[in-house]
């Protein structure tokens, strides 16, 4: 219930000066911190001591000075003076982005968003009051960089009370506001099912199911802070990453989390983690296929042990002063077996066989001499002949010469001197004729599989090789089998949906022992591989047991443009739950024109006479002369990787992840013709209008159901209308 007029002014006044007091506050804390740098490292016992304290006093001043100006709370919770409020009985606490006290051992003046008593604000309700009497939300002037005259209104529920609860304006506001910049963090209106994804267990894996704008990415952002402040050493220790799907997407939701308080995480896309070597070769779809396809695992797998060779041990003879001890080329061979049996990494493995050779001649040396101590046995393990046989038996290899040599279909260059009398620079297994690529494929890759995989040109060494996306993956995948990459504590991946089996087992690698929150939508994916069912995926991600959770309520789409692009749905062929446009604004508007780049211009002018950001989103090969257009007729537009431009020009195939007030498509036809799953992009497309979608075309619309007769604004949403 609002509270009336004059109590209404009452209660600002006194919440503006709670604001000044805790702006004074945190001026205090900056200062402080500020000093406590140079005192911290001069009291210190020892200079490492020293080194530590003022690196995390440091790392506390600057996260204090760089946390962007805003409003410092923006909710409070009142909680009842019942015995059931326990410790909280009769408190009140003012709810912001960051914790704010005079002193650590000082109640605080705000109360951390992620704090436990904070759940209760976005958790509490007639049904379930959880002692909170009252819910205060605050509304801040738009864009207020925290002057506390900014606070214009407040908005209290009594949640004790049976009609003490009604939609807040204050949400509404917050969901429906126009969106220049980049996204902004959604603290202050997470909504009780997000929250429930956003504080779940670290050791819990999450996968989010959620249609367009139902706040996915929003959701993985905050549960990364949350992971962060709740378990801090942990995380903190073991890392967290941010993958997205590409880098005009980072740039949009690079300030969410510092927003939030955390400088520290790294946000990455997978191609950027992958990227051993630039990008200088293309593979035709087809052959992509073949390189994301799962089974490429096992060959990999094949091609890499391939190197592994028992039967290449040969008698071992390593002097020691006046003495030769000898190992038997059959105990070599037994031992180097044995090793592979085991599946250590490749490297291990290597490690573990000479660590046996060397077990072998101290039993041998020690019955004739008596105990070996450790200088010795660094001696013995590092002489010239042992690493000869390792060379022999277990290589050292890179990824870069088990892919060059499988995709030229080559074995590898045997060591001359071995029991099987292979020689340098063999093209063909000696024994059979087959190259690497036909033994490691067999009975996985049918002969055209193999044809596609084969190098065309010029024979390549893996130092002058070029190499293709797909394969980055796959020298991950032969890097991860060779060294197991350090793990990372916990990865949120969005656009999910896209990911190949090939790339899920690359982020599976970087999370042996982590957990993962996965986020996406079937409806989305636009790459040749992708998935059409989540277990499937959540098993090569090496996650079977997380939940899928889907998120049913939409806060980007308006009903118009979510109904239009829902006529889509039917033809896309995947099984995504049905969601609810929480948006009563917004228009949908198409138009026939003949020249489109003057009609693109015309609906840019248009949307220019209101609020917001305005996206031209046109097929890629589209775009130049779009941006030409509106240039011309004086209308500077950007590219997506800036994203507080007023108007951008944005290719298809980046639009995914982004979101624009209006949104101007240029020939739909053109955006399904462009590429395989040409349906599944416009779905895309279609989906990043906050309030505005109008669709420009010339040719026919791709899908009859897209011409047919369009619902209108605000009376779309009486009864907020299921479109799924
Ligand atoms: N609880 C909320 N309160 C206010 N705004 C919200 C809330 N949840 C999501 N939003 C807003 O809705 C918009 C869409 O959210 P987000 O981009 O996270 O959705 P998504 O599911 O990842 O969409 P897509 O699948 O299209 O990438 C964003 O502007 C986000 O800030």
């Amino acid at each position: 219930m609002t509270s009336s007029p004059p109590a209404l002014s009452d209660a600002l006044s006194q919440e503006r000066t709670y604001h000044d007091a805790c702006r004074t506050a945190l001026a205090a804390l900056v200062d402080g911190a500020r000093e406590e740098v140079t005192t911290g490292q001069d009291v210190s016992a020892s200079g490492a001591d020293a080194e530590v304290l003022g690196r995390r006093l440091r790392t506390r001043a600057r996260d204090l000075r760089e946390l962007p100006a805003g409003p410092l709370f923006f909710g409070r919770l009142d909680f009842a003076d019942s015995e059931e409020a326990g410790d909280h009985a009769g408190q009140s606490y003012h709810i912001g982005r960051v914790r704010l006290a005079p002193d650590p051992s000082a109640p605080p003046l705000v109360v951390d968003w992620r704090a436990p008593v904070a759940r209760a604000f976005y958790q509490a309700g007639p049904h379930d009051p959880r002692s909170v009497s009252v819910r205060r939300r605050f509304g801040w002037a738009p864009g207020s960089r925290g002057d506390s005259a900014d606070l214009t209104g407040l908005e209290d529920e009594h949640l004790e009370e049976a009609d003490g609860t009604r939609p807040s304006a204050v949400v509404a506001a917050e969901i429906e506001r126009p969106r220049i910049g980049p996204m902004r963090d959604i603290a202050a209106t997470i909504q009780p099912e997000q929250d429930d994804l956003v504080r779940a267990d670290l050791t819990a894996s999450l996968c989010v199911q959620g249609a367009p704008g139902t706040g996915k990415t929003a959701v993985g952002l905050h549960r990364a802070a949350y992971l962060l402040y709740t378990y801090p050493q942990r995380v903190r220790r073991g890392g967290m990453l941010v993958l997205g799907p590409n880098r005009a997407f980072l740039a949009y939701i690079s300030e969410v989390l510092p927003t939030l308080g955390e400088s520290g995480v790294r946000q990455s896309t997978l191609d950027d983690e992958l990227a051993r070597h630039p990008v200088t070769a293309w593979d035709d779809d087809g052959t992509a296929r073949v390189k994301h396809d799962i089974r490429m695992a096992e060959v990999l797998r094949r091609a890499l042990y391939a190197r592994v060779r028992p039967e290449a041990a040969h008698p071992l003879t390593v002097p020691d002063g006046s003495y030769r001890w000898r190992v038997s080329a059959d105990e070599l061979e037994e031992i180097v077996r044995g090793v592979r049996a085991e599946e250590p990494s490749y490297a291990a493995g290597r490690e573990r066989v000479r660590t046996r050779i060397l077990h072998a001649l101290r039993q041998r040396a020690e019955r004739r001499t008596g105990p070996r101590g450790e200088t010795w046995a660094r001696k013995v393990s590092r002489a010239r002949p042992v690493t000869a046989l390792l060379d022999a038996v277990w290589p050292v290899v890179r990824p870069e010469e088990v892919l060059a040599d499988l995709l030229a279909d080559r074995t590898p260059a045997a060591v001359p001197g071995s029991r099987t009398g292979a020689s340098s620079g063999a093209c063909a297994d000696p024994r059979t004729g087959a190259g690497a690529l036909a033994l490691a494929a067999d009975g996985l890759l049918d002969a055209d599989e193999r044809r596609r995989l084969l190098r065309t040109g010029p024979a390549r060494s893996a130092r002058t090789a070029r190499w293709s996306a797909a394969d980055l993956v796959l020298l991950d995948e032969l890097a991860g089998l060779i060294e197991r990459p350090a793990g990372y504590e916990h990865i949120v991946v969005d656009e999910a949906q896209d990911l190949s089996p090939m790339e899920c087992r690359a982020i599976a690698r970087r999370s042996p022992f982590g957990s993962l929150t996965v986020l996406g939508d079937l409806a989305q994916g636009t790459t040749p591989w992708a998935a059409r069912s989540w277990p499937e995926l959540l098993r090569h991600l090496g996650k079977r047991d997380a939940g899928v959770t889907a998120l049913t309520t939409g806060f980007r789409l308006p009903a118009a443009v979510a109904e239009l692009a829902n006529r889509l749905l039917p033809l896309l062929d995947v099984e995504v739950p049905l969601s609810r446009s929480l948006r009563r604004d917004g228009e949908a508007a198409v138009t026939r024109a003949g020249d489109l780049g003057a009609a693109a211009v015309a609906a840019v002018r248009e949307a220019l006479g209101q609020e917001g950001s305005v996206a031209v989103i046109a097929a890629d090969s589209r775009t130049a002369a779009l941006g030409e257009a509106l240039a011309a007729a004086g209308v500077p537009a950007s590219g997506p990787d800036t994203p507080g431009a007023r108007v951008t020009v944005v290719p298809a195939s980046a639009a995914k992840g982004l979101e624009y007030d209006h949104v101007v498509v240029v020939e739909p036809a053109a955006v399904v013709r462009a590429e395989e799953r040409g349906l599944h992009r416009l779905y895309v497309v279609l989906t990043r209008a906050v309030s505005r979608l109008h669709i420009v075309h010339h040719e026919p619309l791709p899908d009859p159901l897209l011409a047919g007769p369009l619902l209108r604004g605000p009376s779309l949403t009486a009864g907020a209308p299921e479109h799924r």
